[in-house]
């Protein structure tokens, strides 16, 4: 009988609806995925993510940013707290919308991936689709990327394309690129969460 190897406990951080969230603990239900979604975190109360988690069995946890009078790395520190009483090994962002600080990205470098909804390093920050759009795009796309202090600029893992089409507007775009993030983040967090590729001396290492 073949034993699969321990499998990582990975918290994940959501700001909203979380469809990603949803794709990830959909695919840690296969028995041979490497990761288990053993907590969902979030940074606003009542967010809709909590209530699919929970459809789901996962615990979840709300830190409240706006209660830490605007000191991030405060807020980081709690929320740091919740996932060590949580056991979590590895950091999920999915549609987490706070900017971090060294403090936190320090302490989990090589240990926390995001996905971004574009091709980066084309249009970081927020808006993504409506910069593709102004800038005129015929593709556009997601990439998951490890976390790095600098906004959006950590090294990629994995990235999708679609094409931009005529007539589509921020809705459209979001829409097909969103369909591509709920295949690209599983892929990408299987091959992470089994090691075949890792963040070693700030860049990508492929098993
Ligand atoms: N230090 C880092 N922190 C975060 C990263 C990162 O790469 N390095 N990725 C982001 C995720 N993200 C885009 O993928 C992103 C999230 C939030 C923002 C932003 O401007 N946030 C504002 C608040 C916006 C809001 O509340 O709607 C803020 O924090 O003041 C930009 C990009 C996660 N964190
Ligand atoms: N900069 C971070 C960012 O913009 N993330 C984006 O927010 C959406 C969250 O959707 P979800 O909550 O349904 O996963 C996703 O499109 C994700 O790429």
């Amino acid at each position: 009988m073949t034993t699969l190897p321990a499998r990582k406990r990975v918290g994940i951080l959501i700001s909203g609806r979380g469809s990603n969230m949803v794709s990830l603990a959909q695919a840690a239900q296969a028995p041979d995925f490497p990761a288990e979604i053993a907590l969902v975190l979030s940074n606003v109360p009542g967010a809709g993510g909590l209530e699919r988690a929970r459809e789901f069995g996962i615990a979840t946890a709300t830190v409240d940013h706006r209660a830490f009078n605007k000191d991030r790395e405060a807020f980081e520190r709690a929320m740091d707290e919740v996932l060590r009483v949580n056991q979590i090994e590895f950091v999920v962002l999915a549609g987490f919308m706070r900017i971090m600080t060294s403090w936190f990205v320090r302490r989990w470098e090589g240990r926390m991936i995001n996905i971004h909804p574009s091709l980066l390093p084309l249009f970081k920050g927020t808006h993504t689709h409506r910069q593709a759009l102004e800038a005129g795009m015929t593709e556009h796309g997601c990439s998951v990327h490890f976390v790095v202090p600098e906004l959006d600029a950590g090294p990629v893992i994995a990235q999708a394309k679609v094409p931009v089409l005529p007539g589509d507007d921020e809705e459209s775009l979001a829409t097909r690129v969103l369909a591509q993030e709920h295949t690209l983040y599983p892929r990408a967090l299987a091959e992470v969460a089994s090691g075949r590729v890792a963040l070693v001396d700030g860049v990508i290492a492929r098993r």
